[in-house]
């Protein structure tokens, strides 16, 4: 909130310029979309090869690293794209502790060293920003930059071996530096949090929005001078140093420096690089003590051990000058150059392996999975356990040969425990997993939904070579129906398919809907309706969580007749169903309007006749909330599952852009975004 007001009188001059952010971090994307901010995202190719060992500072490291990546853009997009950004904004964000820099762990025990020196002290997390301005020229581009840092600092509670690697097991550690995530699981690992919080996530805000409006408001007062450059020396006591490439002892290697790049010597104007490190650091948001923007960084505290960064100056010189591979001695980045070099020369390692195994081998896990719960062996074992393969062959009507092989599969899949009762004998029992999720009745029982998956998705994979050749979906060839509308002729054309189709989504929704009822504070909302809200298991979740929430459910006439088979949703007074297709009939008024797991199924076309039909009822203040698994969200499943719309719908999975640029067409505004740790991302906005 705070951004938007200070950022308020420079968005109308923002938003007619190609702003790019230089950066692949979903964290950075988020936190600048949220504030309103329109922009492209181009990752920069930069390797983060710089020698931290030259670096007088921490600080100074990860800001050069930021100029670095933001410059790399900034000279690629008009030969690659054909088009000059006026702005690129490139960051660095690094952990510092004991004297020590960390960044993205390589693999598990490296996120394991580095939690482990986190545990119970507190460290230092640096980001650098670099904002690049490009002017075009008759003969090329100029670039002038502002740099910048912010450090907050964070204090991790003691960690027990268990919980460090639960902690890593759950993937989070990898792609953050200091091999946590503060703003998922990584927050519960924090005592206290001194300084800006958006500055842990990968983009200090605040510092961020004083420096944009020190640039703008500046050059709207500087009417008769060239007003880019002005704006931006004003800001900057360091205002004089123009380099045409960064000094080149700073690369580690020669080939990867950007001063070797040909996109580089292709641009006649030299950079012009302004500083202006200390031009907010006054304020009084941040209580941290910015090191270095006066200058007064203390060395000896920051020097890096020799052990991890040996490098000289003179060495990383001669290195260039002799156009060397590789050095002897590396740091981190550069172990990881190493490893990527040796498994190019030699053969792959055991996680390659395994990670391709996996993916090869996935639909036999799958299977497996469907065929146990199609059986009703979870149920079986959830109300018997200890029985052995004859006996559950025997339950389940099926030969014992074939049982055994299924059992032990469910067993190296993780779905089973097996003990040896005899050496002759062997028992089952669900494990954990099983027991959450997989028999009838359990608490979050997806066993409709994997019925769902095994009878309606399994046929339609199959013929997903025609339906990328082809374009469409593939109901005629898997089921012998043409389908247009699927909801209309396809899943609601039998009693049967009907009420499958409807126990997956109730299943669904049962599991994912806590984490998308409580995503935001939706407090100030009295009314919602749930599009699409099938058996309204969704809208029992937000009654649930908001007291003084009500919910309609707007679903087709067949889905709504049916709905009462589900109870107890029927019992909540606050959840109440309405008959009609939202494409066609006037929609409830609702000061909320939900589309969970909705416009994924939909075309672009058919997504604005509805965002529209919402918009129309919607007063300014009112919001729509959409929960689906985003392409840019945080599940490695969005892509595939994107391929499985397309294979059953003639809908798609989008990006948050895409939302958010469909919902502006619609007056839609202030939006933001969650990350669930259950599957689905969701997106607010309100309508302005
Ligand atoms: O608590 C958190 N701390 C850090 C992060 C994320 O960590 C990475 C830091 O890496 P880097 O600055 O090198 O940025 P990249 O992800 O490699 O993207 P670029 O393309 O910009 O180089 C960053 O993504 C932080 O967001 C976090 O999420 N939580």
């Amino acid at each position: 909130m705070r951004a938007t007001m200070l950022l308020s009188p420079v968005i109308p001059k923002l938003s007619g310029k190609l702003i790019v952010l230089a950066s692949g971090s979903p964290r950075r994307l988020e936190i600048l979309r949220n504030v309103g901010i329109r922009f492209e995202v181009v990752p920069s190719w930069f390797k983060e090869t710089l020698n931290k060992g030259l670096f007088k500072a921490p600080h100074e490291y990860a800001v050069e690293t930021a100029k670095q990546k933001a410059l790399e853009v900034a000279r690629r997009m008009p030969l690659k794209h054909l088009k000059t950004p006026d702005m690129v904004i490139g960051a660095d964000t690094i952990v510092t502790i004991d004297g020590m820099i960390l960044e993205k762990p390589i693999d598990k025990q490296d996120a394991y060293r580095m939690l482990s020196r986190l545990s119970g002290k507190e460290h230092s997390v640096f980001t650098g920003v670099a904002i690049v301005i490009c002017h075009e020229k008759e003969n090329g581009v100029d670039y002038q930059m502002i740099d910048f840092f912010e450090e907050t600092k964070v204090k991790f509670a003691h960690l027990s071996e268990d919980m460090l690697w639960e902690y890593i097991n759950s993937g989070e550690p990898m792609d953050k530096a200091g091999g946590y995530g503060i703003q998922a699981l990584g927050g519960m690992l924090v005592e206290y949090v001194h300084g800006d919080f958006f500055n842990v996530m990968g983009f200090p805000l605040n510092h961020f929005c004083k420096q944009i409006s020190l640039i703008y408001n500046h050059r709207t007062t500087s009417s008769n001078q060239d007003s880019a450059s002005v704006g931006l020396s004003h800001n900057s006591p360091h205002n004089t140093s123009i380099l045409t490439q960064p000094p080149p002892n700073l690369t580690a290697q020669s080939s990867q420096s950007p001063t070797s790049s040909p996109i580089h010597n292709s641009s006649p104007s030299p950079i012009q690089i302004h500083h202006t490190q200390d031009g907010p650091s006054s304020s009084p948001v941040h209580k941290v003590k910015r090191k270095g923007s006066e200058g007064t960084a203390d060395e000896s505290s920051w020097k890096l051990p020799d052990s991890l960064f040996t490098h000289t100056a003179a060495e990383c010189e001669r290195q260039d000058s002799e156009n060397t591979t590789l050095p002897q001695t590396t740091s981190r980045e550069q172990a990881i150059e190493l490893s990527v070099a040796e498994h190019e020369a030699s053969e792959p390692n055991k996680e390659d392996l395994e990670k391709i195994t996996e993916l090869v081998d996935g639909f036999k896990a799958s299977k497996a999975l469907f065929t146990a719960s199609r059986l009703h062996v979870f149920d079986l074992l959830q109300s018997r356990p200890g029985l052995d393969a004859t006996q559950v062959a025997q339950e389940i009507e099926a030969s014992v040969k074939g049982t055994e092989r299924l059992l032990e599969a469910c067993v190296s899949l993780g779905l089973l425990k097996s003990k040896e009762r005899t050496s002759q004998k062997t028992v089952y029992e669900n494990t954990r997993l099983a027991a959450w999720f997989l028999w009838s009745d359990a608490p979050f029982s997806l066993h409709e939904y994997i019925q769902h998956c095994n009878n309606t998705l399994w046929p339609l994979f199959s013929h997903l070579e025609s339906a990328v050749r082809e374009g469409t979906n593939q109901h005629e060839k898997a089921f012998g129906k043409k389908s247009k509308d699927i909801f209309q002729d396809a899943y609601f054309s039998s009693k049967e398919v009907k009420l499958r189709f409807m126990n997956a989504m109730h299943s669904i929704a049962k599991v994912t809907g806590k984490a998308v009822a409580t995503a935001f504070d939706l407090s100030s909302y009295k009314t919602a309706c749930d599009l699409g809200g099938c058996t309204g298991a969704m809208a029992y979740e937000f009654t649930t969580a908001h007291p003084g929430l009500s919910v309609t459910v707007f679903d087709l006439p067949a889905v709504v007749e049916m709905s009462e088979h589900f109870h107890p949703l029927h019992t909540d007074n606050r959840v109440s169903f309405v008959a009609g297709d939202f494409f066609k009939d006037e929609l409830p008024k609702a000061d909320l309007y939900i589309l969970a797991r909705i416009l994924h199924d939909w075309p672009d076309e058919k997504v604005h006749v509805l965002l529209s039909k919402i918009a129309d009822a919607c007063k300014p203040g009112c919001a729509v909330l959409i929960a689906e698994t985003m392409l840019d969200g945080q599940t490695p499943y969005s892509a595939p599952q994107s391929v499985n719309m397309h294979a059953q719908t003639e809908g798609m999975k989008r990006r948050e852009s895409q939302y958010a640029d469909m919902l502006s067409k619609h007056g839609f505004g202030c939006m933001r975004v969650v990350h669930t740790l259950n599957f689905l991302d969701v997106f607010i906005a309100n309508k302005m």
